[in-house]
């Protein structure tokens, strides 16, 4: 199972396409934080953020940009899911909710990607819902579907074509989501299946 493993994640990535380097993503993130800082280094409302990261897929760019944010605040992760092992999205699944008292607080919700939109519109209306102050929407890439999207993000770090990526946080199958640059895998290279359990 092991050599399977191996063996499928360096087939999907061997004709795969580099369409974002990764000092592009480095430059992104850094404008994702000064965006952060510019509102809230010297807020005098004093005001004290709640950073959630939506894991998995947040787990890179939240480590990214944390450092780089230069006032109080506190963090915490919540887990949401609807994608799985596809290329395609599903029902929500939550798999961690928000555990902090959120009332009244402003929340700065960071994710990976906001592909069809309908993952951070039903995290921020839950964090709404649970009686947040407000919800800052901050992504590392917003996807360009050519139409409207359920939510849109307050912040973007990049913008970026219609296609299935892989890397910075984001996976194929499980696979890939430590490559510091964004990848398109060929789609032939995806028809591989996982030997039953
Ligand atoms: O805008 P949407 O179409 O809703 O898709 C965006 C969501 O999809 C990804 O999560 P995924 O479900 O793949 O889980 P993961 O973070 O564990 O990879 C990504 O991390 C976003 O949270
Ligand atoms: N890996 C990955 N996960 C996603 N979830 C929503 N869109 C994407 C995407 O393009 N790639």
């Amino acid at each position: 199972m092991q050599d399977f493993h191996y063996t499928r994640a360096r087939a999907l990535l061997s004709n795969a396409e580099e369409i974002v380097s990764a000092e592009t993503v480095t430059a992104a993130v850094k404008n994702v934080a000064a965006v952060l800082n510019q509102r809230f280094d010297n807020d005098e409302t004093g005001a004290f953020p709640l950073v959630l990261g939506v894991m998995g897929g947040a787990v890179v760019f939240t480590g990214n940009l944390l450092p780089q944010l230069n006032f109080p605040l506190e963090f915490d992760y919540i887990h949401v899911t609807r994608y799985g092992d596809l290329d395609r999205g599903g029902e929500i699944v939550w798999k961690v909710i928000p555990r902090q008292d959120v009332t009244g607080r402003t929340i700065i919700v960071v994710d990976d990607i906001l592909d069809e939109g309908e993952t951070l519109a039903h995290v921020k209306q839950r964090l709404l819902d649970m009686g947040a102050a407000e919800v800052i929407l901050a992504v590392f890439a917003d996807k360009d579907l050519g139409r409207a999207k359920p939510v849109q993000a307050d912040i973007v770090g990049l913008s970026i074509p219609n296609r299935f990526v892989v890397g910075f946080g984001m996976d194929a199958h499980g696979y890939w989501r430590n490559l510091p640059g964004l990848w398109v895998i060929r789609d032939t290279d995806k028809q591989v299946e996982a030997p039953a359990a």
